[in-house]
């Protein structure tokens, strides 16, 4: 599945002193870095160290307190439709119609985002997650996985070219996690991914990038091979040490 026009831009995603507080407490605490074309970012850290706090705002879903994101060019907060248009989110939340079928749920979306030839690129969707054979059937009646796979297929609807993943994996079985790697890595071309995960293992085999969080605040980013698999897993733990803020 390529990518359908879009230009070239070295930096794909900028996160610049980017904060958000819940009452007083900043859950998100003057983050930034930034990610070229293509990038694939893992973010580590502790439960409540912000990671989906900060995966909220990358998709327009929170505004933050204070500080900006910049997708290819285009500012979240002066231009949220557009930006919109270019993010893939695939969350804990399926963001399905469970009395809708999977095929009437995806066609939904593809109007919604304006996909042409939407029928064609639904049943392309429905075959890269396995789900061709069952696309008449309503959502409500799927396991947690096969609805976690048509949430898969309603994010890439609009060929986004930044995909925001939350624990992706969480509820998947051994196959269809075969099945998401599988797309994954034949949708990763010209994109750019943010995956927030407890998985050491698939998120350092996936990344280009790591971000390690704890209360909000950046412990650690760079290229993934900046530091060594042990050296990685032994700023991992300390960090988890550092609790819940
Ligand atoms: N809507 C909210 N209102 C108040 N506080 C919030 C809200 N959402 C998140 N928080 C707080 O922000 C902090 C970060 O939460 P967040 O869900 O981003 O953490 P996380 O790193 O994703 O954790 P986990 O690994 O447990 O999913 C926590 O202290 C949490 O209580």
């Amino acid at each position: 599945m390529p990518r359908r026009g879009s230009s070239p831009v070295d930096t794909a995603l900028k996160v610049d002193h980017l904060t958000k507080s819940f009452g007083g407490r900043k859950a998100v605490d003057d983050v930034s870095f930034t990610l070229p074309q293509g990038a694939f970012l893992s973010v580590f850290g502790p439960n409540g160290a912000g990671k989906t706090t900060l995966l909220r705002m990358l998709a327009t879903l929170s505004r933050p307190t204070e500080g900006s994101v910049t997708l290819s060019g285009i500012s979240l907060k002066e231009e949220p439709e557009r930006a919109r248009e270019a993010i893939g989110l695939i969350s804990h939340n399926p963001m399905l119609y469970p009395d809708l079928t999977a095929e009437e749920n995806l066609l939904l979306f593809a109007k919604l985002y304006g996909v042409g030839a939407s029928q064609r690129r639904v049943m392309e969707l429905l075959e890269a997650v396995g789900l061709k054979h069952r696309r008449f059937d309503r959502v409500r009646t799927f396991s947690r996985g096969m609805t976690q796979r048509t949430s898969i297929a309603r994010a890439l609807i609009n060929d986004p070219s930044l995909v925001l993943l939350d624990e992706p994996y969480s509820g998947l079985d051994p196959h269809a996690i075969e099945i998401f790697d599988e797309l994954i890595a034949s949708v990763r071309e010209n994109r750019t991914f943010v995956m927030v995960s407890h998985d050491l293992d698939k998120g350092l085999a996936l990344a280009s990038h790591v971000l390690v969080l704890a209360r909000g605040r950046v412990v650690h980013f760079g290229e993934k091979d900046e530091l060594a698999p042990d050296e990685f897993r032994e700023l991992y733990r300390s960090t988890v040490g550092l609790g819940v803020s």
